[in-house]
Order: structure tokens, then sequence, then C-alpha cells
């Protein structure tokens, strides 16, 4: 089966394949670089999940994929700060999307007010760390849990609960 992937970012591409190796389902995963019609930093659950929802859709109008998929990382205020959110979509072709979320964590407050000042989490990351490529290796939540979840393994969580929710609509 043919899933398209609205990114080229490996953390999510690697936690489709991991995801999909899991199920009795043969897949050939196709990275995508679609737009998600939202903020390059989306700012808030729904920002995140339309943006989720915009890469899936996107993926399936480019190509004749089964299923689309769409990972969003963003962020969300909450009353104790500033909180990381990552959504995930997948659509399969003439269903409505199925929907799930990853795991959270407050970001220091450093951080999160150079990200209410307009700058990307990603560049901030790789600023804060001084290391490179920061949002396509272990991402914020690696660095800022010690290593401890990686934003690989945070997408994979996402893909499981997606994948779940497909198999369960099939049953
Ligand atoms: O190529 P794409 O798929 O766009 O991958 P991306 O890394 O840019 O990921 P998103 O667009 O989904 O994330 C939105 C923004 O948040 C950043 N971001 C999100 N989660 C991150 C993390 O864990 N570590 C570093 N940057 C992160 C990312 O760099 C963007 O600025
Ligand atoms: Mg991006």
């Amino acid at each position: 089966m043919k899933i398209a992937v609205g990114s080229t970012n490996p953390a999510k591409i690697n936690a489709v394949e991991a995801g999909f190796k899991l199920t009795e389902i043969d897949v050939s995963v196709i990275p995508l670089k679609v737009p998600s019609d939202v903020s390059e930093q989306p700012f808030s659950d729904e920002e995140t999940i339309k943006g989720a929802i915009h890469r899936a859709e996107n993926c399936l109008k480019a190509i004749d994929a089964q299923i689309g998929i769409g990972l969003e990382g963003g962020v969300t205020e909450t009353p104790f700060g500033l909180s990381i959110c990552n959504w995930g979509a997948l659509i399969e072709r003439g269903q409505p999307p199925i929907i799930g979320g990853g795991a959270r964590f407050i970001l220091p407050e450093e951080i999160a007010v150079r990200l209410r000042n307009g700058e990307e989490l990603g560049p901030v990351m790789e600023d804060f760390s001084q290391r490179e490529n920061v949002r396509k290796k272990e991402g914020a939540i690696g660095i800022f849990t010690n290593g401890k979840i990686t934003r690989d393994e945070m997408f994979l969580h996402v893909m499981k609960i997606l994948i779940g929710q497909y198999e369960y609509r099939k049953m």
C-alpha cells in the first residue's frame, strides 16, 4: 500500500516507517514536501491539528497514494507556560481524518519568550543547544528530557495512535 507523508524530515519519516513495521500492512512510504497551509510555527492545538490535516490532504492531492499522513509540530499557551504540542492526521482516501496527539512538556521560559517574539522553535533550539539539525534529530523534547524521549520516538507514539485507530475502524 502506498502511504504518502507530508514531510521530508527524517524524524517524521522514520516514525511513519517504524509505525507500519509494527503492523501486518506492507507499505511503501513516500516522503513529500507539501504545504501545511498554516504558520511555520503553529501557536495553538487548533492550528497544529489543521497543519497536520492539510499536510495529509495535500499528499492525497499530489499523488495516487491510498493514505496521506501529516505530522505537525507546534506550541500552545497554558496557564503554566508554553507547551510543546504535536499532532498527526491519517487520511484514507475518501474517509474523514483520523487524528492523534503526542507527548507534551512545558518549555523553559527563556525558550518560550523567544517564540512569543516570533522566532521558530527549530532555529531557537539549534542556537540554545549549539547543535545542528535538532528538529531532524532528537528535537526539543530530546534535549529537555535528557534523551529519554526523542522527536522520532514521540512521533512514533503519534503513529501508533493513528494506525491503531485506522485498524479499529476496519474491524
Ligand atoms: O520539514 P517539516 O515537516 O516542516 O518539519 P519541521 O521540523 O519543520 O517540523 P514542523 O514544521 O512540524 O514544526 C513546526 C516548527 O516547530 C519546530 N519544532 C517542532 N518541534 C520541534 C522539536 O522537537 N525540536 C526542534 N524544533 C521543533 C520546527 O522546526 C518548526 O519551526
Ligand atoms: Mg516545518
